[in-house]
């Protein structure tokens, strides 16, 4: 169920890999987190300590694949100290409900500056005469150079990086080509870029190119031998962003046959690259262990930010920069919150009036001010509730995951304009065997209320245990039950009246909010009552048994 209960023990943090001593210090400062630190752990050893902890802290260094993420049940949150999340299965965070969250910008400008250092030290084979000089030579001839002004560069990717880069190589004078599907033209207007709509175009044109985008399996291999071959003999390349953007295989050839004049590799496809790696021994070739964001300035401001977004989401549910799951800050999360529990007992109760089975899709309806919030989160606490008897561990990151992989599609739809009431939210279940409706709102900041049931207006709790029949609405059927309840000491604390005609007579439905669960001796004979066509008992969270915390997983 979704209000698993709040862990009383302090929320325990996990650091796995080399954050600076800034981050750990604002964790501990923040109060109220265990912070333990841990490198070095086996595979094996990691997803040991995975089970005790609410959160883990992460550079590149990490993997969270699925064989780490599979079956944690306590684990929360990733935050991702930096920008790549490729070392972390996010199907599998997802899948076990863990909301993935990076820190986008910390290092951008180091990054950036690793490309130009690159740049200039391929221009000016910084590296190799160096080298030389250490070895006792005085060889000026040989490692002349090549200026950057007036070059061309082109840069593939212009994010937050490709464009600092840009930017950077626009004030040394370079003309610079860019390729990025995402960039609008009246952007690259300001940047002062000729923005070209396909990698194809700049390629032949390049004196430089250096690649800034993420690793997917349309930029694998982008910079290939077929386009090495396209372009000026002699071009240099540099990749600063993820190892096989530049297929390394293609490189060591085109760096062999000088197709390739020069190239500088910050990151690889494994790392560090295996001992038969093509690129060991290519001639003109400079590589740096995955520094781009190794500067005291980037990895203090990436682990500031990883700290806050970690403490802030444990203590108040922000989701900041989140990439398997809608954001929210907090102060949206705090009105939200009851929305979320609206949702999820509207899909508690749905499930267990119509079992899980046979659930084709869900329609959510969104008036007055439930239309204003983050519906999305409500969808997935609504989809957390009606799955939560039939899925184990499932919650608000992995819900409409899970209803997506069973086929249950959720359609939303939103209007804010209220209706009887200032906000509600009504869910249509679409099963085999038929369709029904519910519907609930909020009064006050707080109180959840049942106020529709198929074709039945009502007033009712939505918490504890209820006791739901539908009946024809004659007199002494109140009476009986009533009785039957008092005979074996079940006590009705609310009762709430809806009938599909305003007259007597007619199809009505009955919910009493009971203080114990009544005997299956009891049901029977309401079952078996001749005005009483179909009963059964729904089990909410109690009252006041909101959402623990935004994720809500066991301890
Ligand atoms: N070497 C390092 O230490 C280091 C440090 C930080 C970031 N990085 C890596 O650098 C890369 C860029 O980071 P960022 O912060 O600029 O990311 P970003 O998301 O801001 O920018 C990526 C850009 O790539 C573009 N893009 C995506 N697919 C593309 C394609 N097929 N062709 C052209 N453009 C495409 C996107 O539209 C986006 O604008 C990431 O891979 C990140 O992991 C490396
Ligand atoms: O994606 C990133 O942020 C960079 O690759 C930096 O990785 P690191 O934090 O492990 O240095």
């Amino acid at each position: 169920m979704f209000p698993r209960a709040r862990s009383a023990a302090v929320p325990r943090v996990l650091i796995t890999d080399n954050l600076s001593p800034a981050g750990l210090e604002k964790l501990e400062a923040a109060g109220g987190i265990e912070v333990v630190v841990k490198s070095g752990l086996t595979p094996e050893q990691l997803r040991e300590e995975l089970k005790s902890a609410d959160g883990i802290i992460i550079r590149s260094g990490t993997k969270l694949t699925p064989a780490a993420l599979e079956g944690q049940t306590r684990l929360k949150a990733v935050a991702r100290a930096g920008v790549g999340v490729d070392n972390i299965d996010l199907p599998a965070a997802t899948k076990a409900g863990v909301v993935v969250m990076n820190t986008p910008s910390g290092n951008t400008v180091s990054t950036a500056e690793q490309a130009l250092a690159l740049m200039f030290a391929l221009s000016r084979n910084t590296a190799p005469a160096a080298q030389s000089m250490n070895e006792g030579k005085w060889d000026r001839k040989k490692y002349t150079g090549t200026q950057l002004a007036g070059k061309t560069i082109g840069v593939v990717g212009l994010g937050r990086i490709g464009q600092a880069v840009a930017r950077r190589c626009v004030a040394l004078e370079m003309d610079v080509i860019g390729y990025d599907p995402f960039l609008s033209s009246d952007r690259a207007k300001e940047l002062g870029v000729e923005l070209v709509r396909d990698v194809d175009q700049l390629v032949p044109r390049v004196d430089y190119l250096t690649v800034h985008t993420p690793l997917t399996d349309e930029t694998r291999g982008l910079i290939n031998a077929e386009r090495m071959k396209a372009m000026k003999k002699g071009v240099r390349l540099i990749n600063c962003a993820r190892g096989g953007i530049i297929d390394e295989a293609a490189l060591a050839a085109a760096l062999r046959d000088g197709t390739v004049g020069g190239a500088a590799l910050d990151v690889f496809v494994e790392e560090p690259p295996p001992a038969d790696s093509p690129l060991h021994g290519c001639p003109n070739l400079l590589m740096t262990p995955h520094l781009g964001a190794s500067t005291e300035e980037a990895q203090e401001l990436v682990a500031l930010e990883a700290a806050e977004i970690m403490s802030n989401f444990l203590k108040t549910g922000e989701i900041r920069h989140a990439v398997n799951m809608v954001p929210v800050s907090g102060s949206e999360m705090a009105e939200v919150r009851p929305y979320l529990d609206l949702g999820y007992r509207l899909g508690v109760l749905l499930s267990q009036i119509t079992g899980s089975a046979g659930v084709n899709g869900v329609k959510l309806a969104f008036r007055g001010d439930a239309a204003k919030k983050k519906t999305s989160l409500v969808a997935g606490a609504f989809a957390a509730g009606l799955l939560a008897d039939a899925v184990e561990d499932v919650n608000l990151v992995n819900a409409a995951a899970v209803a997506r992989d069973r086929g249950i599609t959720i359609e939303e739809t939103k209007s804010e304009s209220a209706g009887d009431f200032s906000t509600s939210v009504s869910a249509t279940l679409t099963t085999d065997a038929g369709e029904h409706v519910v519907a609930g709102t909020l009064f006050g900041s707080g109180y959840l209320r049942l106020i529709r049931l198929d074709g039945f207006h009502l007033d009712a709790f939505l918490d504890g245990i209820l006791l739901i029949y539908r009946h024809r609405d004659v007199p002494g059927l109140i009476g009986f039950i009533g009785n039957l309840m008092g005979e074996e000491g079940t006590n009705i604390a609310d009762m709430s009246l809806g009938r599909s005609q305003d007259e007597p007579g007619g199809d009505s439905v009955a919910v009493l909010h009971l203080d114990q669960c009544p005997s299956d001796a009891a049901m029977q004979q309401i079952a078996d009552h001749p005005e009483v066509t179909g009963v059964r008992v729904v089990r909410l969270p109690g009252r006041g048994e909101a959402l623990p915390g935004v994720l809500a997983k066991a301890d």
